[in-house]
Parts: C-alpha cells; structure tokens; sequence
C-alpha cells in the first residue's frame, strides 16, 4: 500500500486487501514458531542478567531490534506501532513527509502491550511443538517471536485506517455517535460479520494447504504443523476484536481534529 498516496490509503477495499496479504505473514509465522519448544526461559522476568536492562530475554531482544529500526525511520511511517514507544531513537535518515491521513492522536492508539500479553499466555503455548526449552534455540525462538509479534500487530492496528475510511464515509452517523459516546453503537457500525466469517474461512484454508508438507497432501495423517482451526480461532478470540478495539478507540477521540 503507497502511503504516500491518501486516496488509495483511504479506500476501504484496498485496506481489507492489503490485511488479506497480513494473513500470509502472520500465518507464515506461527507455522515457524510452531517448530520451536515452547521456551518459557525467553518469557521469564530477569531470566539472564542482561546490563543495565530488567524484564525478559524477549523484551530485551524486542526493544534492540525496535531502537535499531527506530534509526533508520521504521517507527515514522504510519503503520508501524511499536512495543517500547518511549525509548525509541532519533533516525539517522531525513524525515519522510508522509501524508496526513490519520488523525493527530493516532500514534497514541497502541494496543501492543495487549498483544504481547495474549502472544505469549494464548498462541505460544497452542503452537510450539514441545513444553520446555531447547537451550540452543532460545535465539531462533525470540527472533521468530518478534517477527509474529509485528506482523500481528501491524494487521490489528491497521484498524486505524479503517477506522479513519469509515468515518470519512459517514462523518454525520460517527458524529452523533462519538458525542452521544456511544461505544456499543461504534462497535456495532464498524462490525462487518460477513467480511469477519470470511475471513475465518480462508485462515482454514490457508493453515491446510501452507501448515502441510505438499508431498504430504494426499498422505493419511498430512502433518499439519499448526491446526488450521486453531490459526481460525486466534483470529476469532485475539486478533479480530483487537482490531476492532483500535477502531472503536481510533473514533471515540475523531472529533480532537474537527474544528
Ligand atoms: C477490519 C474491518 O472492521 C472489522 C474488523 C474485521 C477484522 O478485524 O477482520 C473485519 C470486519 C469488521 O468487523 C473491516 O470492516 O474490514
């Protein structure tokens, strides 16, 4: 999607077919979490003695790659929320002018501690292959980690443009409902169910055909390597509702940039 280009960047089918393409990474990535042993040491509070840095070997791994990518301007572009927003660091690059298409406060809109939270408590435990560590791999399972951590939440909070695409196509409806702070009736605008069952359908659908060994397709037992039904039902429990959680935040504030 070309930020640069608001009107593209606002057209409701454009956003959908772009989480669409989310699916792949995401599903991509609990396919290779789903090797691992669930490695509780990467999770675990002061685990290592990391200097000058308290929390886990997650955490800490996390906030490196974030104050890197932080320098080379990754956290300026619009669809990108960070885990540790305050300690990013100033870019070495020149500043990209992006278009305005979000409201003033969007960057305020940050759902990833909730995100982290259900990664690790939620998905983790459902898809790594063992309980336990494998010593060696605690480096592979962070990195894999981060890696599913982003791609999940770069597809909750694109919410924020399709918050943004729906009060621009009802400015007077969302209105009545952000002064009247009627949260039910903003959830119940912006919930599409035909578009949430669709969704869930292809996840089945891509977790059969990318979670199994081609080779394997016609075999007996096709190793699936994380349940299809399962990449369907995080979806269902987490990550729609968060989306819908950015929406409904993103336009309980929209009317801070009306005049
Ligand atoms: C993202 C949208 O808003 C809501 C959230 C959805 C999701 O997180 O998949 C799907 C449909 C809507 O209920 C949309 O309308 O496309």
């Amino acid at each position: 999607m070309d930020f640069m280009k608001p009107e593209t960047v606002l057209n409701l089918d454009n956003i959908r077919q772009a989480l669409v393409r989310m699916e792949d990474t995401i599903v991509f990535g609990l396919i290779e979490r789903s090797q691992f042993y669930l490695s509780p040491s990467v999770y675990e509070v002061d685990k290592f003695s990391i200097p000058d840095f308290h929390g886990s070997f997650l955490d800490w791994a996390l906030l490196q790659m974030e104050q890197t990518h932080s320098q080379i301007r990754r956290y300026e572009a619009p669809d990108e929320t960070p885990f540790f927003p305050t300690k990013l660091l100033k870019s070495i690059l020149p500043p990209i002018n992006y278009p305005k298409v979000l409201a003033s406060y969007s960057d305020e809109i940050n759902v990833n501690d909730e995100i982290k939270e259900f990664y690790i408590n939620q998905i983790v435990p459902q898809v790594s292959c063992h309980s336990g560590d494998q010593q060696e791999n605690l480096g592979s399972v962070s990195t894999s980690d981060i890696e599913s951590l982003q791609a999940i939440s770069r597809r909750i909070h694109f919410g924020k443009f399709v918050a943004e695409a729906k009060y621009q196509s009802n400015k007077e409806m969302y209105k009545k409902l952000i002064l009247a702070k009627d949260v039910a009736g903003i959830e119940a605008s912006i919930t599409n169910s035909a578009v949430e069952q669709k969704i869930l359908e292809r996840l089945i659908e891509k977790g059969e055909s990318y979670g199994t060994d081609p080779s394997m397709k016609f075999s007996q037992n096709p190793q699936s390597k994380v349940k299809p039904e399962l990449i369907a039902q995080l979806y269902k429990d987490w990550i729609i509702p968060l989306t819908k959680k950015v929406e409904i935040d993103y336009l309980l504030r929209r009317l801070e940039d009306e005049d």
